[in-house]
């Protein structure tokens, strides 16, 4: 059975509870039942039945449409076929599912999945957000679909910075949440693709993020979520601030001029509402200490995790890494982070009057205009035009490399020779690799011979899935601005190994693809490219050119030459 299926027994305490509480939920959306096409309610379908299981289809496949779940298992392509060709556009509020053809998911959350669909009379891309009704009421998440529906609501007039709004609909078994397309997906791959963003990459967005916690908090709303898997580009790669699901909407005037407060939401909440309120919300690594230990609701706590974000943008990490949410909780509490060495000083200067325990000393606190001139006015901040930095085309995402510009030149010094070198590790297993051929032409029983060798001498050869190891060598791997020392080891796959040489532990392995590609930046720096990431290698005896060289031929050898 399909798991968008609910199952309702006539009679029974349980399928009253659950379409009561449905009604609760349509109720709190305010949205008024649409009984459109020939949905069936679940009440109707499952009478005359003991149990009988209720599929509201949310289209039909006749109309051109499917649903969410079908569409999720076909490719977009034949998912997002051109709309049927619709001549009157139907009244916005009275929108259903059949309005829209579904095409992939594009995101998954605790309590939706979010699907890429087109708007079957324009042909307008949107991002749909399906919650199945009967996870919210078994989750009893209904308090925060209403949230979000009001804070997107509150924000859809708000130009630029957050994902928008553009209606809701509902069938019997789902809420929908029709919202702007952020073309580019979450901000969060972008820094691990990179590893750290260029200094002027991570300053302009976070003057974006600035610029939108200012409109956010000026009505009123605290995110309590913010995370670079919540901050979303658009097609130009303008940042969204996307996920509402866990906000707090307080006074706009409370919010700004008693931010030290434990403020209390000005509704009458119970008890038990108040008692769910206390749980966790937000992510282990961008939570507040004060919402860790007071519950307390201040804009203060989206400051803080600006702190977070920025240190990660230009760090590659969040700062606050434990091995699970328990003992990163410990570090929150006890302010427990250092910076890299790299680390601009402006930067950092920012980042410590963020990352304040006492969230009322927090820079921004004190403001109490609808901007954050005391953050706006921070050096980081140097060359922001704030009037203007929306309307300016985002920089394009390079990596930070300390100490050195990303496009700096590399020339041959005389007294240096790349080449292989015994205090390095580096072993060429007698390969000609001047030539892929080399590589490519051997017998099987010489290759034999060598694995045999292999399996005898060298240590890592229990790492690589019995594979020939072609070169090999320490290397510090870079993520943003941490290192971590690990024996690389490229072998006849073509693959490329990385193990921990203290511990002897496999930590990973460098997807190849056609697409690999590798990039020698100078002597001690090499770069590989990957679809979804770029491995920044930094090589201490400074083979960097030795290591770009063997790897590219061996790319060659498998994939043949570069015609792009
Ligand atoms: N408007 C959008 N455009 C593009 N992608 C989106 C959009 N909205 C959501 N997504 C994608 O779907 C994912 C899940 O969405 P969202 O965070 O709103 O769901 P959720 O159920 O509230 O998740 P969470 O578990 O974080 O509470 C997002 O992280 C993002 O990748």
């Amino acid at each position: 059975m399909s798991g968008l299926t609910i199952r309702v027994k006539r009679g029974s305490r349980g399928s009253d509870t659950l379409l009561e509480a449905a009604n609760r939920i349509l109720r709190l959306l305010g949205v008024s039942s649409t009984k459109r096409g020939k949905q069936p309610s679940p009440k109707s379908k499952a009478s005359g039945k003991a149990t009988s299981a209720v599929r509201a289809p949310i289209a039909t496949a006749e109309a051109g449409i499917e649903s969410p779940a079908k569409m999720q298992a076909r490719p977009a392509a034949a998912a997002l076929s051109p709309p049927p060709v619709s001549t009157t556009i139907p009244n916005k509020s009275k929108r259903t599912a059949q309005d829209y053809i579904f095409g992939k998911v594009i995101g998954d959350g605790c309590y939706s999945t979010v699907f890429l669909a087109k708007d079957i009379h324009t042909g307008k891309e949107y991002a749909i957000k399906v919650c199945e009704k009967r996870h919210i009421i078994k989750e009893k998440k209904g308090e925060y679909i209403k949230r979000e529906k009001e804070a997107l609501n509150m924000l859809s007039n708000v130009p630029k910075g957050f994902v928008r709004l553009y209606c809701t609909f509902q069938d019997a078994e789902r809420l929908y949440f029709v919202l702007s397309y952020a073309k580019n997906g979450e901000l969060l791959p972008y820094i691990n693709k990179v590893g750290s963003f260029e200094l002027d990459v991570a300053k302009y967005y976070a003057a974006e993020l600035v610029l939108a916690l200012e409109k956010m908090h000026s009505k009123g709303i605290i995110h309590r979520d913010l995370k670079p898997e919540n901050i979303l580009l658009d097609e130009n790669m303008h940042l969204q601030i996307a996920d509402f699901g866990t906000v707090k909407i307080l006074d706009p005037e409370v919010i700004r001029t008693i931010p030290e407060a434990n403020i209390e939401d000005n509704s009458q909440s119970t008890e038990r509402e108040r008692r769910r309120n206390m749980s966790f919300v937000g992510t282990a690594q961008y939570v507040s200490p004060e919402l860790l230990r007071h519950r307390e609701d201040t804009r203060a706590s989206d400051l803080w995790a600006l702190g977070c974000i920025i240190y990660q943008m230009i760090s590659g990490l969040p700062p606050f890494r434990g091995p699970n949410e328990f003992l990163t909780f410990q570090k929150i509490l006890k302010l427990d982070y250092e910076f890299p060495e790299g680390f601009p000083a402006d930067a950092k200067d920012l980042v410590e009057k963020l990352l304040i325990l006492d969230h009322t000393k927090r820079l921004g606190v004190e403001d109490k205009g609808e901007t954050y001139e005391s953050i706006r006015k921070h050096p980081f901040f140097n060359g922001i035009d704030w009037d203007t930095v929306l309307e300016q085309s985002p920089p394009t995402i390079n990596p930070y490399l300390p100490g050195g510009s990303f496009e700096e030149e590399y020339t041959v010094p005389d007294h240096l020779e790349p080449g292989l070198g015994n205090n390095q590790l580096v072993r060429l297993w007698e390969f000609d690799l001047s030539t892929s051929k080399g590589i490519l032409s051997i017998s099987p029983e010489e290759r034999r011979r060598r694995l045999e060798a292999q399996a005898r001498e060298n240590k890592y050869h229990q790492f690589v899935d019995g594979e020939l190891i072609l070169k090999q060598g320490l290397v510090d791997k870079r993520k943003g601005l941490f290192a971590r020392r690990r024996m690389l080891l490229l072998t006849t796959g073509p693959r490329l190994f990385y193990v921990d040489p203290v511990n002897m532990v496999l930590k990973g392995e460098i997807p190849w693809s056609p697409e690999l590609r590798v990039e020698a930046k100078n002597f001690r720096i090499f770069l590989v490219h990957t679809p979804n990431r770029t491995y920044y290698l930094e090589d201490p005896e400074s083979y960097a050119l030795e290591w770009a060289r063997v790897i590219d031929e061996v790319r060659i050898g498998t994939y043949g030459q570069d015609t792009t």
